[in-house]
């Protein structure tokens, strides 16, 4: 193996040792994106696929090489999702995907990740038809621990087997050598991954999969020893939740048996999203080389840990915020580990990434539209690398070394602490203004929902969509087009009014009860509203992968949110005013606001969730006073908010809850406040879903077929609801039948008239060609539903 990189600078300036537990993998300019979709749509072949992706790595590699980072990780990089690859690469893919054994090919893996098109013929099991690849539906998929990522969630069976289906860890790990760099592959830990799966089977504890599944890790393990990896990281971010003690058990066991397996090769286990808190006498006690600590969300394990890690114990210091994008304050920063070092010496230290940085965009030098002060207060992923490096410089060579350094970064600490950008007086005294009444709706359900049906006079299982309608590439080029001055604000305008008058109109044809307008002015729900507010930034190029190919834009609150006019009112009011079936306003509540945008962290989060609340109830009251009498208000990152830890929940669910109310409060009886939620587990939260009093709510639960209706169900839940029936992750079209039997299930457990027809979620990522039969099918069904009810 050629070590060319490590060893082309002869003399290195003394550092310790920097890691990344991960970098962003779509590629700066969201290249990946681009190969994917173009393979999916068969316009490139997988060559030129994988093409790409290993030109990804590459670059990826030396950037961090570049950057001095000692620890640089492969197998970080995935085609779609790095949980689905852990399956993958063990062999757990359901029976019904037809693999053999052997390789996993392209096709199985995007079939997993997808799903597949074509008929879907009855299953009692999984809907599908055995023996066939057609009409396969995709995994589940559900949010990375309390992140805006998305990973496909394994699916296990009682009698589970596993077995080595892929090499593509040590493939990569290979790979990266032949380059000359010698990089710590990362796997996903074996209690994380089986704490993640799922099982069909009833009352299954997928934990007890762990003696079958540890084999192929030590196999895994020994054949990169093999190869020459030094390190291996391994990730048990289970490390930071709520654990019962047969998972720690299981956690010492694994480790156990890995030390003995492969005794050679040091393992570095990471926890990230929080602290160690009840797990760190588990976490302290393994056989294992290294300890990862996230130190940005939890600076305060660190003296604990200090007092009880055994002296050999190599320590990884996660500093550098992995999780948002401001610049760090390294001189503060090395106030808190250079007693480390003094106290443990610098060669069992690790200077790192918080967690993996696929969380924050690639680089802020392709930023061209933000002013210089704001710039200079962030770091992306290529900024922080550069951040690691000082630290590792003057932890080892003492802060002179990198004087500069140090104190540009603590002026910029500094002038954001004290700059008048950040602070409106007019939004902290309406603050201190807000009364409890401002956050509860003058009647309780039972009678508004009397107004409501009067003043609306639906049919029984109304039906209604999400809010989205497809986002072609006709309405992403002109809104290039406008962005770059092509096209002017008259022609974007009338474009848009187009598309939203064609789409209202097909809607009321083909018998919808509630329209949308479609969101066509929107580039996303969140960075739309943001760009018209003030407080935030937004940027050009900032893309964080959200799922598979699917990027978003976070953008930034920095200051002080306010509403300086209405945002939404004029295209609701125009699509109202093309039909007379009522129009839903559609806004993304003040939750979804914060938890999807990086946030600035100089007050609470609760603050800055109520300062957006209060932008939003204007929103609602000025479409109120437009006429409209349906209103949406988005909250689907609600459940993801969840802190991570049980203690902490009641203190966010109530702050979350509160700002939602002060959103949604301020109509009158008749106007009726929807919400909507993907992606979640309600069991957690369906107290507060409750304490929301939304009079209706749109839920994600086809994928789950209705499961996900069961905490509504145990709680009572008193208001209407709106089970999706659709599942808009995939290309597939369902059939009436199928949707039928969806809502006959939710009919067995809900009042009739309480239920409402909709798909699972916008549909901005699907084509006309699917959405159009696939609404006129659930027009179909709710027509069914009524006849039965009627009959
Ligand atoms: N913020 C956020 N988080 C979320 C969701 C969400 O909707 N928003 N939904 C869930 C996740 N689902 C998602 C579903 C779809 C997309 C999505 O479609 N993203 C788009 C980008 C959205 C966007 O900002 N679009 C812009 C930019 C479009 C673009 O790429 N333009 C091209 C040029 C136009 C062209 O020729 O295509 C360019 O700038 O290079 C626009 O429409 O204006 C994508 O990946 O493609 C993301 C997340 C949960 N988290
Ligand atoms: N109104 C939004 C849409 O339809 C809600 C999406 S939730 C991720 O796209
Ligand atoms: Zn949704």
């Amino acid at each position: 193996m050629s070590l060319s990189h490590t060893s082309s600078s002869p003399n290195p300036p003394p550092s310790v040792p920097t890691a990344t537990l991960g970098v962003p993998r779509i590629g700066p300019r969201r290249e990946l994106k681009t190969a994917l979709e173009a393979f999916w749509s068969g316009k490139i072949g997988q060559e030129a696929l994988l093409e790409t992706a290993a030109g990804l790595r590459v670059a990826n590699w030396a950037r961090q090489h570049a950057a001095g980072i000692a620890h640089i990780p492969s197998n970080d990089f995935s085609l779609y999702d790095q949980v689905l690859d852990t399956a993958v690469t063990v062999g757990a893919i359901p029976a019904a995907y037809g693999w053999k054994g052997g390789p996993v090919s392209l096709e199985t893996y995007f079939a997993l990740a997808r799903g597949t098109e074509g008929d879907v013929e009855a299953c009692a099991v999984h809907g599908h038809a055995h023996g066939s690849t057609s009409g396969l539906p995709a995994l589940e998929m559900t949010k990375w621990f309390d992140t805006n990522y998305h990973y496909l969630v394994p699916e296990f069976s009682r009698g589970q087997e596993f077995a080595l289906a892929s090499t593509k860890i040590i493939d990569e790990f290979r790979e990266a050598a032949a380059l000359g760099y010698r990089t710590r592959p990362v796997l996903i830990g074996p209690v994380t991954f089986l704490k993640l799966g799922k099982s069909r089977d009833e009352a299954f504890d997928t934990l007890s999969l762990l003696p079958g599944l540890l084999p192929v890790y030590t196999e895994i393990l020994r054949r990169l020893a093999a190869h020459g990896a030094d390190w291996v990281q391994i990730d048990e971010p289970v490390l930071s939740l709520d654990l019962d003690d047969a998972t720690r058990a299981a956690i010492a066991s694994a480790y156990g048996m890995f030390a003995r397996a492969v005794p050679g090769l040091k393992i570095q286990l990471t926890s990230y999203f929080g602290a160690l808190g009840d797990n760190r006498a588990t976490a302290l006690s393994l056989p294992v080389a290294g300890l990862h600590l996230d130190l940005a969300r939890a600076p305060g394990q660190l003296d604990a840990v200090l007092a009880e890690a055994p002296a050999g114990l190599v320590l990884s210091l996660g500093v550098i915020d992995g999780r948002n994008v401001w610049r760090a304050n390294l001189p503060a920063i090395l106030d808190r580990i250079e007693p480390v070092a003094a106290r443990r010496g610098t060669d069992h230290l690790i200077v790192s990434a918080s967690c993996s940085l696929l969380h924050v965009p690639y680089d802020l030098t392709l930023e061209t539209g933000l002013d210089a002060e704001l710039k200079g207060w962030l770091a992306f992923a290529a900024q922080k690398l550069d951040e690691l490096s000082i630290l590792g410089r003057a932890l080892a060579q003492g802060r002179d070394a990198v004087k500069d350094e140090l104190a540009a970064s603590a002026a910029a600490a500094q002038t954001r602490a004290a700059s008048a950008r950040i602070h409106n007086p007019a939004v902290a005294t309406r603050l201190a203004a807000v009364k409890p009444e401002d956050t509860r709706r003058a009647h309780p359900f039972s009678e508004r929902r009397e107004a409501q049906r009067e003043a609306l006079n639906l049919p029984r299982f109304p039906t209604t969509t999400i809010g989205s309608f497809p986002q072609t590439s006709e309405v992403r080029k002109a809104r290039a087009a406008h962005t770059r001055g092509e096209l002017d604000n008259a022609g974007y305008d009338a474009f848009l009014r187009k598309e939203t008058a064609d789409t209202v109109r097909w809607q009321d044809e083909i018998g919808l009860d509630v329209i949308v307008h479609g969101e066509f002015e929107r580039n996303d729900m969140v960075q739309y509203f943001g760009e018209l507010l003030d407080g935030y930034a937004f940027t050009r190029n900032g893309w964080v992968q959200s799922y598979g190919s699917r990027c978003v834009r976070p953008p930034v609150i920095f200051g002080d949110v306010s509403r300086p006019q209405p945002m939404s009112v004029e295209w609701i009011a125009y699509a109202q005013s093309l039909t007379d079936k009522p129009v839903k306003g559609m806004l993304t509540g003040p939750v979804t606001m914060l938890q999807w945008s990086f946030v600035r962290d100089d007050i609470l989060r609760a603050d800055v969730c109520r300062q957006i609340a209060l932008a939003l109830r204007d929103e609602v009251a000025d479409l109120e006073a437009a006429g409209i009498r349906v209103i949406q208000i988005d909250e689907p990152a609600i459940r993801e908010g969840l802190p991570l830890r049980k203690a902490d929940w009641k203190h966010y669910l109530d702050w979350a809850v509160e700002s939602f109310r002060l959103t949604s409060s301020g109509v009158r009886d008749e106007t009726q406040i929807h919400t909507h939620m993907c992606y979640s587990e309600f069991n957690d939260i369906i107290d507060a879903i409750g304490a929301m009093d939304a009079d209706v709510i749109s839920i994600e639960t086809s994928r789950s077929k209705m499961e996900l209706l069961d905490a509504f169900i145990t709680y009572r839940y008193p208001n209407e609801i709106g089970p999706g029936v659709y599942d808009i992750h995939s290309p597939r079209v369902p059939s009436v039948a199928e949707m039928v039997e969806l809502l006959e299930k939710a009919c067995q457990r809900l009042a009739a008239d309480q239920i409402w027809v909709n798909p699972d979620c916008g549909l901005k990522t699907r084509k006309w060609e699917e959405v159009r039969p696939a609404l006129i099918n659930l027009v179909a069904a709710a027509r069914i539903l009524r006849e039965e009810a009627a009959g």
